[in-house]
């Protein structure tokens, strides 16, 4: 439900920051994208709480007592949580731990997550058990798993550094620049402070450093090169002891397979969902000290706050609270999913449950586009755009009501509509607060009929239907009444002037509601007309009708008009031409560090230097064009005169630049394959999917594993035209001017990727019968 502005309650928080420190606490706060106002709390709860959001999540930070570490502490806690806030639904326990250095190469500053194997949940409690007769000590019991939406937001993660580096290196300086004064203890403290001794060398001196301990007990480690944390998942120690000798480590680590140690998860586990993230501060050993404890510290947030992006917020919202999870699994039931969202009949009069009847409007996922636009973005860009001061007066303005953002292909306008949606749907603008019902709308051809203006007024009125049923839990009269007729009982078949009328009737009640809608001039003509009459009817004036604004971005021109601006003269205008510079110039610096962890393009800095400068110049406020010379430099030079050379015969404009990809791949049957596939599926494929699809000809008969290809394959082998969506799995085109390249310049490229012939083999292919293709292959045919 929206909020608004310092309007939080306790029921607002969904999710339990833990930390056992205070410098654990203070790496929590540093990574909120928003802080919110304190709120009180029953004189029974004696914590004392810090408020606020990451990715749209309502988040409360709780510290342990100064000084009062280990499992009943946590466990305490974790009750009192749960009794003030009733919507929590898991906890994250956030914070530092020593590492088994013999498990893994684990180095300081690197993060272990909990995660739950054969045996155990993912926390092992190793004080906890029994003393046989003989002396010896039987650990008993297995302490409860992390929710499974962790788990799952875990795999894609874990994923997703497999094809991309961590954000957390990004994540860190942006830590630095919000908190300056963070700088010199919350930061990485070099390799040679990075020192492990031999298991059995105990440490000399228990007052002093290492400094007297002997140099040859170290233990020596190939230099990594890089000094961003890798991630560990496995099993986590947890008892009421510090573990400061390497020897019992070792032991322990062996039986077990533990890869760190810590204090408080055991506490949590079994009274609360819980996942356990800790940053390597020391090797549990007696040379412990606390030199990266805080660094430690800001690793294990920043991995949190990475995960928490593979989150939907309504995800979260849609768990059943741990009390009710709880209570379930003793019996070995699940809550139904959303549950509390959509509980029962919409109201009286009408006769299906409010989630059929949402689905019956429209089965669009417009979060999902959302998510993995706003996810595209690199944490620092589209900035000028929230700080302009059009946008600003537009968003907080009493007398604008309309706003255009326009620019050329590719300069960004997708993902600053996606900004936008974050800001004012999800968080609040920094300082301001400023938190509204957003219906939003990104025009892509991702499914058959999506670009007309018919499904997207479904879209939008699904949207405030939603919004207006989760405001009052019941629909007014007339609403009812349209709903019912078109989606409920009657399901009358309605038509573009119905979906009108409704649309106009839900407008009615919900003021002060945003609307983005990005790229219209994706549209046919027809259909951007009857977009942009709707909307000028609507927005008929500068002024804001009931409240509500809307945001449009798109070219310059839209098909069937000059522009937006002569046909709504009164919509302000910001332009994406000139401003996009700076981000562009962090694209190109970002994505060249990126690419480099994997190789180095050269070794001559100036030369870098030049790549970097000579993109910035010839980009022409077009990410796109950068991220496609970029994939061309590092796949096709390999010494500097080759780097030289390619700087001197840069593609110009995106035309030249996929002629010069498809030449790339052209020779290459399996990736004309790949882009039939990504072409004419008429939805977007797995990776998984995609993977079969190419394996197989049509005079394959039966499933051979040994057929099919590896991802890196699959996405490396078309030049970075195709792209893995992290947040779905799916491969879908770098940008959808990619297809319309490819079906209009067929002379320039290979032959075989002709519609024809692609859907006779889809077509076929959908017929025969794989063993593994089956039911996916059959759910999706030619367009
Ligand atoms: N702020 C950003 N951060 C990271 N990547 C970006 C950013 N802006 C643009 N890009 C990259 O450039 C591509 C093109 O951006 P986008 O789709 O937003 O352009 P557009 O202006 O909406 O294009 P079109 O006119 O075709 O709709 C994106 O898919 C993304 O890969």
């Amino acid at each position: 439900m929206a909020t608004i502005p310092g309007t939080y309650r306790h029921h607002d928080y969904t999710i339990a920051w833990i930390s056992a420190l205070p410098l654990e606490m203070a790496a929590a706060v540093a990574m909120l994208d928003e802080r919110h106002p304190d709120l009180p709390t029953d004189l029974s709860d004696n914590n004392s709480y810090i408020f606020g959001s990451i990715y749209g999540h309502n988040i409360v930070i709780v510290c342990l007592p100064a000084g009062v570490y280990g499992t009943t502490s946590a466990a305490v806690i974790a009750s009192q949580v749960q009794f003030t806030f009733k919507s929590i639904r898991f906890g994250l326990m956030v914070g530092i731990g020593g590492a088994v250095p013999s498990q893994d190469d684990i180095r300081l500053g690197d993060v272990v997550v909990s995660k739950p194997t054969r045996d155990y949940g993912g926390i092992v409690q190793y004080d906890y058990g029994k003393t046989l007769s003989n002396n010896r000590f039987e650990r008993t019991g297995m302490l409860n798993k992390p929710p499974s939406v962790l788990l799952t937001a875990i795999s894609r993660l874990q994923a997703e550094h497999m094809v991309r580096s961590s954000n957390i290196p990004a994540i860190l300086s942006d830590m630095v620049c919000r908190y300056p004064k963070m700088k010199d203890r919350f930061t990485y403290r070099g390799a040679e402070q990075d020192v492990l001794f031999e298991a059995d060398y105990d440490h000399e001196d228990v007052e002093s450093t290492c400094a007297n301990c002997n140099p040859s007990r170290r233990k020596s480690r190939p230099d990594r090169g890089y000094d961003v944390p890798v991630i560990h998942y496995g099993l986590i120690a947890s008892a009421n002891q510090v573990m400061k000798s390497g020897r019992i480590r070792d032991q322990l680590a062996n039986e077990f397979g533990i890869l760190c140690f810590e204090m408080e998860a055991a506490g949590l586990m079994d009274n609360f969902p819980c996942l356990v993230i800790r940053g390597i501060c020391d090797y549990a050993d007696s040379h412990k000290n606390k030199q990266w404890q805080e660094y430690a510290a800001a690793t294990a947030a920043a991995y949190t706050k990475e995960l928490l992006s593979m989150i939907h917020t309504k995800q979260v919202v849609d768990m059943p609270s741990p009390s009710v999870a709880l209570e379930l699994a003793q019996y070995g039931l699940k809550a139904p999913v959303g549950t509390e969202t959509y509980a029962g009949e919409i109201s009286k009069s009408l006769h299906i449950d409010i989630g059929q009847l949402l689905e019956r409007i429209s089965n669009y996922d417009h979060d999902k586009v959302h998510r993995r636009l706003a996810y595209k973005r690199l944490p620092g860009t589209t900035q000028w755009f929230l700080n302009h001061a059009t946008f600003k007066s537009w968003l907080t303005g009493l007398d604008q009501s309309s706003l255009w953002c326009s620019g050329k292909i590719g300069s960004g306008k997708s993902i600053i509509a996606a900004s936008v949606v974050e800001v004012v749907k999800y968080r609040a603008l920094e300082n301001s607060s400023y938190h509204c019902p957003t219906v939003f709308f990104y025009c892509e051809n991702e499914h058959s009929g999506s670009l007309q203006a018919f499904y997207i007024l479904a879209s939008l009125i699904r949207q405030l239907a939603q919004l207006l049923y989760e405001s009052h839990q019941s629909f007014p009269p007339d609403v009812a009444r349209e709903l019912e007729r078109f989606f409920g009982r009657d399901r009358r078949v309605p038509d573009y002037d119905d979906l009108r009328e409704i649309f106009n009737l839900l407008f009615s009640y919900m003021p002060n509601t945003i609307y983005v809608l990005d790229g219209l001039d994706a549209l046919e003509q027809q259909e951007c007309q009857k977009m942009l009459l709707l909307i000028r009817a609507t927005f008929s004036s500068a002024s804001p009708p009931n409240g509500s604004k809307i945001m449009l971005s798109s070219r310059n021109h839209v098909p069937g008009y000059v522009n937006i601006a002569t046909f709504m003269p009164w919509f302000l205008r910001i332009s994406t031409f000139n401003h996009v510079t700076q981000d562009i110039e962090f694209y190109i610096k970002a994505s060249i560090d990126d690419k480099s962890m994997l190789r180095k393009l050269t070794s001559d800095c100036s030369l870098l230097e030049e790549v970097k400068r000579v993109l910035l110049a010839e980009a022409s406020g077009m990410f796109l064009w950068v991220y496609l010379i970029l994939e061309i430099l590092w796949s096709t030079c390999f010494t500097d005169a080759e780097v030289h050379s390619a700087l001197r015969r840069l593609p110009k404009g995106l035309k030249e630049t996929y002629r010069l990809c498809t030449q790339r791949i052209s020779s290459d049957p399996r990736a004309a394959k790949v882009l039939k596939w990504v072409s004419f599926a008429t939805r977007p494929l797995h990776i998984e999917e995609l993977k079969e699809a190419v394996a197989f000809d049509l005079h394959d008969t039966c499933w051979d594993h040994a057929k099919v290809p590896q991802d890196e394959f699959v996405l490396g082998c078309c030049a970075n035209l195709v792209v893995l969506d992290p947040t779905d799995g799916c491969v879908r085109f770098a940008h959808s001017s990619v297809k319309k390249f490819l079906l209009s310049d067929r002379a320039g490229h290979d032959a075989r990727y002709l519609e024809s012939e692609a859907r006779g083999n889809l077509e076929s292919r959908t017929g025969s019968q794989f063993s593994r293709l089956g039911s996916s292959l059959a759910s999706f045919a030619c367009r």
